[in-house]
């Protein structure tokens, strides 16, 4: 689905260069599950950001199908953004003067095939949330409209940056699930970020980043159950 190749990004940070990648050589699957983990500071988040279009590699080439997007400028991954990714932080960014169906509405509007706002809010176990203002939803709730909102356009690549760093085990989880519904019945290539090792139990791949590099891909045979996952 999209393919990065010999990736590496540099930040020049006055005298000093940051080195935040360094040749990194990464396909996300169609269809696949896959968890980022590693310490604080090695990639996870420039290497989320590169593959969805939000930044660019320094050296590298990033290929999304048969469209190759390396040297891509603004426009051109505006439009691959707008297309094909949804993206879930670990903020959610909601609208506090819209409800949760509006919220989803601001992105149905401006998709080509979206979903209904209604049906994504369903998706995420919302359905009885829909006219409730984000002030009126608890910390999983709001995650999980931010959720609705980055499906609804149907994007086939689905990329979540400590999509549950802000919440407790129980309302974790239940965005898991979320996640994990999303990813088995609309087949959106899913990356999830995280440290949270237990997390890598519910993943098809668990990839491990070490100081801009990729330290280990492990294949899960029998990825379990969000429901099983504690921390
Ligand atoms: N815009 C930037 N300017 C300068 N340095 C940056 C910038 N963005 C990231 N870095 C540096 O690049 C390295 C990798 O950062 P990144 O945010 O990708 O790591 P991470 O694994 O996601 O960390 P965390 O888990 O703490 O979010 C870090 O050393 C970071 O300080």
């Amino acid at each position: 689905m999209v393919r990065l190749r010999g990736v590496s990004k540099r930040y020049q940070m006055g005298a000093t260069v940051v080195h935040a990648l360094r040749g990194v050589d990464l396909d996300l699957l169609a269809g696949e599950l896959l968890v980022l983990l590693g310490p604080s500071g090695s990639g996870k988040s420039t290497l989320l950001n590169i593959l969805g279009g939000l930044d660019v590699p320094t050296e590298g080439e990033l290929t999304y199908g048969d469209h190759d997007l390396t040297g891509a400028g603004p426009d051109e991954l505006t439009e691959y953004r707008r297309r094909h990714v949804g993206f879930v932080f670990q903020f959610y960014n909601l609208i506090p003067s819209l409800t949760a169906v509006e919220n989803v509405r601001l992105v149905t509007d401006i998709s080509e095939h979206p979903m209904d706002a209604a049906a994504a809010l369903d998706l995420v176990g919302l359905s009885e949330r829909l006219h409730h203002y984000p002030a009126q939803l608890s910390g999983g709730e709001q995650q999980r409209v931010a959720i609705a909102r980055a499906v609804a356009k149907q994007p086939q690549l689905l990329l979540c940056d400590e999509p549950t760093g802000a919440l407790d085990v129980k309302t974790g989880v239940l965005v898991l699930e979320a996640l994990h519904r999303v990813n088995r019945e609309l087949g959106s290539s899913t990356a999830i970020i995280t440290h949270n090792e237990a997390i890598g139990s519910m993943a098809d791949r668990v990839v491990r980043l070490r100081d801009g590099r990729i330290a280990s891909v492990e294949r899960n045979a029998t990825p379990a159950p969000p429901s099983d996952i504690a921390w």
